[in-house]
């Protein structure tokens, strides 16, 4: 299990992340949920070790280190110019000092052009190589930054049956997503991130819940704005936006 208590992150004076405590479990998937800057992204980035400079602990309850047993799905992926598909899931495996595997099998389910350069790939298709680097190797954390966010209708529904694969083969998954009825399908816990901390931490049986918070506690100022803005139409065939 991967324990996160009180993990505090700035940039600069910008306190992002002020108080946040969470554990990843192996075999669950648990979502991350947040508004646009919420730190969604640098918390996983904590966790994955690319901001060392955070206050708190992220620890692997074996006590084993995090990063050589846990996968990330970058929210945009990056490839280095002039590398195929092929080539960067080659490198991928070499960087973790694993053998060469062969990648027809994933390849066949997510169907990449894997000898064109991946820079050339479409945004779908590079957070689909990014995440069949990730599912050709063992790993027992996945860290998922938006994982349908670019993927087709299909690409979703195939990425959420392997999601579920995998959580029955004892993977513990961390996701981030917009998609609040995809998170509600998949996972087992959500836990909601406002203002630097957790805002509030939902079990499967609370799902029903999420929405209706998020819009009581976030939203309901907002949209009484949206009402002041877009007042109401007042007669037969006007808008009201059309008498100004
Ligand atoms: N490298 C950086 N330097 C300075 N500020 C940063 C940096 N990375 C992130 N931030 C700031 O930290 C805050 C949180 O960003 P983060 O990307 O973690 O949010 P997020 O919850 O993932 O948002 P989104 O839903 O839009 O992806 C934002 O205000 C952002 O501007």
């Amino acid at each position: 299990m991967i324990e996160i208590q009180q993990l505090q992150k700035s940039f600069g004076a910008h306190a992002v992340l002020r108080d946040v405590s969470l554990t990843l479990r192996p075999g669950t998937l648990h979502g991350l949920v947040g508004a646009n800057g919420a730190g969604k992204t640098t918390l996983l980035h904590c966790l994955y070790g690319l901001h060392a400079d955070y206050r708190g602990t992220i620890r692997e309850t074996t006590g084993l280190p995090v990063r050589p047993s846990t996968g990330l799905l970058p929210y945009e992926p990056y490839f280095y110019p002039r590398l195929t598909g092929r080539e960067y899931l080659e490198f991928s495996l070499q960087a973790r000092g694993r053998p060469l595997v062969d990648f027809n099998g994933w390849n066949q389910l997510l169907e990449l052009p894997l000898d064109q350069y991946a820079e050339e790939y479409s945004a779908g298709m590079k957070k689909k190589l990014a995440l069949l680097a990730l599912l050709v190797q063992p790993f027992r954390y996945l860290i998922l930054d938006e994982p349908f966010n670019g993927l087709d209708l299909g690409a979703n529904l195939l990425v959420m049956g392997i999601l579920r694969r995998l959580r029955q083969q004892g993977v513990g998954i961390l996701l981030t997503s917009h998609l609040l009825g995809s998170l509600t399908e998949l996972c087992d816990e959500i836990t909601v991130l406002a203002d630097g901390r957790v805002r509030r931490h939902y079990a499967a049986a609370e799902f029903g819940q999420v929405a209706p918070d998020l819009l009581d506690n976030f939203f309901q100022d907002k949209l009484a704005q949206v009402r002041a803005l877009l007042p109401e139409a007042t007669g037969p065939g006007k808008t009201a936006a059309a008498t100004h």
